[in-house]
């Protein structure tokens, strides 16, 4: 098969050369009089997988929508590398190497499968490089013999799978996903371990996910945290945090003592 992506054209992006961490530095979210979260800080390496976990309504969405520039902190700053990009705009980020994927499909729904990914490609990092594997990706998640429909009209794994892929062919520096796996059958969830695998070999990309399935966290997150009631909770390995007593009450809701 030719490739789906040729390499982008455009100058390497010197602003990108020497990233190595996304750092958060006392970002607080607030919605009116409700304040998500307050006072985060932890950084995500290049090459890195940091697992964000939580109750629902802990915060974790918000927390991607903050740092990839959807919403605005209303206190804190964030850093790519030295630079700060606290709310700078999600497609100006996105050029910088800062994506996302969302919780939902995230295609052009209507627009065949190719053209999501030529799309994706030209939203992305304004830098050329070497060839990112799409095509090895398409083939593994059984997505090149798709290429010409419509991407709505996929089975909603494979729509799933094609949201990560569009997510990588715009050459992300750092990647945030938000629960890749939902939504996704037992067998298909190993994709996401390959994806992820893929992103931080093939691109060096740090990882942060956003996930509900533990066995998927504890298999790719060397390094989890855990959002509560607008808190880091417990921060460590996963197999440490997932031991403690205050992190398994906030997952029943009540204490059992
Ligand atoms: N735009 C908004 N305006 C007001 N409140 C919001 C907004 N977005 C989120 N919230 C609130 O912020 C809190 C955190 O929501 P968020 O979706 O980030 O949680 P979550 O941890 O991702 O949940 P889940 O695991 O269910 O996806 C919730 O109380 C939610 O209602």
């Amino acid at each position: 098969m030719s490739s789906v992506l040729a390499p982008s054209p455009v100058a390497t992006h010197t602003a990108r050369q020497g990233v190595q961490k996304l750092r958060l530095d006392g970002v607080t979210k607030q919605f009116g009089g409700l304040k998500v979260f307050d006072n985060i800080s932890f950084e995500v390496e290049q090459g890195g997988v940091l697992g964000v976990i939580g109750p629902n309504g802990a915060g974790k969405t918000t927390l991607i929508n903050v740092i990839c520039g959807m919403l605005a902190p209303t206190a804190g700053r964030i850093y790519l590398g030295d630079r700060d990009i606290t709310a700078m705009p999600f497609h100006a980020l996105a050029r910088l190497g800062v994506a996302r994927s969302f919780q939902q499909t995230n295609t052009f729904r209507s627009v065949s499968v190719e053209e999501n990914l030529f799309r994706a490609q030209r939203f992305g990092a304004v830098h050329g490089g070497g060839d990112l594997g799409i095509d090895a990706l398409l083939d593994e998640f059984g997505l090149s013999s798709h290429l010409d429909e419509p991407s709505d009209k996929l089975p909603y794994g494979l729509q799933k799978m094609l949201g990560l892929v569009m997510v990588l062919s715009a050459r992300p520096r750092f990647l945030l996903l938000d629960e890749p796996a939902a939504g996704l059958e037992r067998r298909e969830r190993t994709q996401v371990d390959r994806f992820i695998e893929h992103a931080r070999t093939k691109l060096g990309c740090g990882v942060l996910i956003v996930e509900h399935d533990m066995d998927l966290v504890k298999r790719l997150c060397p390094r989890i945290l855990v959002l509560e009631a607008g808190r880091l909770l417990a921060e460590g390995p996963p197999a440490e945090v997932l031991s403690r007593r205050e992190v398994i009450d906030a997952y029943l809701g009540a204490s059992e003592d």
